[in-house]
């Protein structure tokens, strides 16, 4: 065995899991190594990636690897052992924010061109733009997902169900989503035979051919599919939901996924804000456009750079501001305290985990005054929007669902090599005028083609044969492994779904499916069918596109678990290796808030600890590395014992926070190292390490809460000081001193 096959790497990214990971590391660090077994960690964060792509801007000192192309290398290799937790996907407004940290901090970097004139300008937007958005998952995801709630957190969920807002048959919260003239209904799918280059293009009404993406190279069966939303239709539809959200008294509230999709639906997102604000844009566009006012950035961004104008004006346009909300519905808010509307910015509400919290409390958002009301759900798109509206009926016909007896739905999700819509990003286009966009191949030949106008966003998405395979061949295994039956979210009368159905039908065969349950079913109708079994206690497996894998692993591990963090989410890469996802959320803005404001850090790390356990067993099999499997038993032992004896982080200052979790996480993991037989030497090694930690509990609780209750200094959001991180995330000198003698 080659010690240095036996390496795990771990990512270093933003806010709760940057945190986290400062006290949790050192931690890790030392048990692992009993085992000969390497953690070396790559830094992925928002800023890391930011300075990574700028080496030319920084002085030599400053620059950094580009340790994020270096992963996405190591995930097509057989030894790749990756624990991934999440990161930024960053909105315009958090990376202008990044930078203007990084500048200040001395790192010459240019700033973001928000509206690029010159070649360098654009040069260096399209540089910035690698950064944005969801940057980071899709290149290191060469295999599918399988996210599953494991059985102890399950049971600890039974048992310690948590708490779940009552349905009113009577609510009057509702999806509502475009019928016609979006993507859904315009889509165009065709599966290619053989290996091909398309070329996209615009052709405007006077037959000028623009080229919109010179090539796009495909391989043999690969599925591409193409559609458009209308911006008439779609801002028809905006204009009718604010109209009908007035007359119905519920909030308005949107519903995107700005961050992976990061070209279509910051326009969408810029199309509401104007539609809700439409006086403000009308009577001072001029003004606006002047200050470069971009909507498609929030709301937020009007606030900020009105404050440029002189007084008077900003009264004026403050005023007219004031009649819109008058005048039009309530907003859901993010922050009520602070103001802070759904609208505000992109990247405050994201769909995957927005809806299952409204969906939690009772079908509810809340409103300005700090309370929870009905809400209007806007999803503009219609492709799955029909999803959340069925739960939304289940729940008023049979009221919330019960934690304690709710079965559980885990996800087989297809999402290698950047499938079907998350992977849209490079060929989606807001369309310059009225003509038509084709897709042209080699032969010349146009496989798709659609009518557009002007503001119309029009995309291409590519779904390659492999992956398929792989995921129909993933869903045919957990299938078997768990007895449960199995369906295929798909939709025969979507075209894309259509062409996936054949290949399913196709591949099926190929693997052992004899005497298992597996369905293929429109979302709704598996919705439907899910929700039945889930209230009779049952389980039932989801097996998705990309998208509806976002989506179900929020959704059913919030409403059964109470969060996403406490996922097992496993993604056997394509070439052999592993990659192991933290939890299915994200990195929890509010959560650095609280810290930065109380010294309280309430991320759990129980994905972070799950992740860890199947990556030591990953490493343990493929490198016939027993002690690394002995770690990963008692590691898996540990994490019984936490849910158990409840050692998650209390969400309130001065009590049991992430820091102490990871003392109780090394205790009941170095207790389990010494009572295991398998290994008489760790064994013996831990067992003083167990005695220690349990001799010392009071006085190490007692030093980590007295850490907290005041504000912490980290001397930055994107880019802290990590000496100090460490420091703050390290504050019991007893627990120190007994983890660095292992
Ligand atoms: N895999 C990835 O890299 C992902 C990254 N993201 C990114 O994360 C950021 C935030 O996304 P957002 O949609 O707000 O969703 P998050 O999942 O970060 O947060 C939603 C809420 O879930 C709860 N939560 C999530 N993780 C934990 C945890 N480990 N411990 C305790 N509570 C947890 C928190 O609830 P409470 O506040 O009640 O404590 C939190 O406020 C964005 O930048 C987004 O792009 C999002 C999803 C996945
Ligand atoms: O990459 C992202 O921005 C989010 C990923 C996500 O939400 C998921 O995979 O569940
Ligand atoms: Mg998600």
């Amino acid at each position: 065995m080659s010690t240095d096959k036996a390496k795990i790497f771990y990512t270093i990214t933003d806010e709760g899991p940057f945190l986290a990971t400062h006290s949790f590391l050192p931690i890790i660090e030392s048990f692992t190594k009993a085992a000969g077994v390497n953690v070396e960690t790559k830094d992925i964060s928002l800023a890391g990636r930011i300075l990574a792509n700028f080496p030319d801007y920084l002085k030599e000192d400053q620059q950094v690897t580009d340790a994020l192309a270096e992963l996405g290398d190591l995930a097509k290799k057989p030894e790749a052992n990756i624990i991934k937790l999440p990161n930024i996907s960053a909105s315009i407004p958090q990376l202008v924010a990044a930078i203007k940290e990084l500048q200040n901090k001395g790192y010459d970097l240019p700033d973001y061109p928000e509206e690029p004139q010159t070649e360098e300008e654009k040069k260096i937007q399209k540089r910035y733009d690698v950064v944005k958005g969801s940057a980071v998952n899709p290149v290191l995801r060469e295999g599918n997902s399988d996210r599953r709630a494991p059985k102890p957190v399950k049971e600890y969920a039974r048992n310690n169900p948590h708490s779940m807002g009552e349905w009113s048959s009577d609510s009057k919260s509702h999806v509502a989503t475009m019928d016609d003239h979006d993507f859904a209904h315009s889509e165009k799918s065709v599966t290619v035979p053989d290996a091909d280059d398309v070329r996209i293009e615009f052709v405007d009404t006077d037959g000028n051919v623009q080229v919109l993406k010179e090539s796009t190279p495909l391989q043999p069966g690969e599925v591409i599919d193409a559609a458009a939303m209308s911006k008439k239709a779609l801002v028809n539809f905006l204009e009718n939901e604010v109209k009908d959200a007035k007359e119905k008294g519920v909030l308005f509230s949107l519903h995107m996924k700005a961050t992976m999709m990061k070209v279509s639906d910051p326009i969408i997102f810029g199309h509401a804000v104007k539609v809700y604000f439409k006086e403000v844009f009308e009577k001072h566009g001029e003004t606006l456009k002047k200050l470069g006012v971009d909507p498609n950035n929030g709301f937020g961004d009007l606030e900020a750079k009105i404050k440029e104008l002189p007084e008077d004006k900003q009264a004026e346009i403050r005023q007219d501001i004031q009649e819109c909300y008058e005048n039009g519905p309530d907003l859901a808010m993010v922050n009520s305290h602070k103001g802070i509307t759904n609208l505000h910015v992109p990247s405050d509400v994201i769909i995957d985990a927005s809806m299952p919290a409204m969906i939690r409390t009772s079908g509810q958002m809340w409103n300005k005054n700090d309370e929870t009301q009905d809400t209007k759900a806007v999803i503009p798109e219609s492709s799955y929007a029909g999803i959340y509206q069925e739960v939304i009926d289940f729940c008023k016909e049979h009221g919330a669902f019960d934690p304690t007896t709710m079965g559980s739905v885990p996800n087989v999700g297809l999402m290698a090599k950047k499938a079907e819509e998350y992977g849209s990003h490079d060929k989606t286009f807001e369309i310059p005028g009225s003509g038509s966009v084709r897709v042209v191949n080699k032969a010349g030949e146009t496989v798709v083609e659609h009518p557009v106008e002007e503001g119309d966003i029009w995309r291409m998405c590519q779904t390659k044969d492999a992956p398929i395979k792989d995921w129909v061949g993933l869903a045919a295994r957990r299938a078997r492994e768990t007895g449960s039956p199995a369906v295929f979210w798909l939709d025969e009368n979507r075209e894309h779904d259509a062409e996936l159905i054949k290949k399913v039908n196709a591949y099926l065969p190929e693997f052992d499916t004899e005497g298992l349950e597996i369905h293929i079913m429109s979302p709704v109708k598996a919705m439907r069918f899910t929700l039945e079994r889930i209230k009779e206690g049952k389980d039932t497996i989801s097996v998705t596109g990309n998208v509806l894998r976002d989506y179900l692993t929020d959704l059913f591990p919030i409403l059964e678990v109470g969060t996403s963090a406490k996922m097992l989410s496993i993604v056997p890469l394509m070439n052999g290796g592993g990659l192991f996802e933290t939890g299915a959320g994200g990195s929890a803005p509010k959560h650095i808030q609280q810290f930065l404001d109380e010294g309280h850090l309430r991320w759990d790390s129980l994905g972070e600890f799950l992740a860890l356990a199947v990556s030591l067993e990953h490493l343990g099999k493929t490198f016939d590395n027993d002690r690394a499997l002995v770690l990963s038993e008692t590691l898996d032992e540990a994490n019984t014992q936490y849910l158990q004896n409840d050692k998650s982080p209390s969400r309130k200052v001065n009590e049991h926070d992430n820091r102490g979790s990871h003392f109780y996480l090394a205790m009941y993991w170095a207790r389990a190292l010494a009572n295991q037989s398998k290994d008489a030497e760790l064994a013996e090694r831990f067992k003083a390490v167990a005695d220690k930690l349990e001799e010392n509990e009071a006085k190490i609780n007692e030093e980590l809460i007295a850490a907290q209750g005041s504000p912490e200094e980290i001397e930055g959001y994107y880019w802290p000081n990590r000496e100090i991180v460490y420091d703050r995330m390290r504050p019991s000198e007893t627990l120190n001193s007994i983890i660095e003698s292992v």
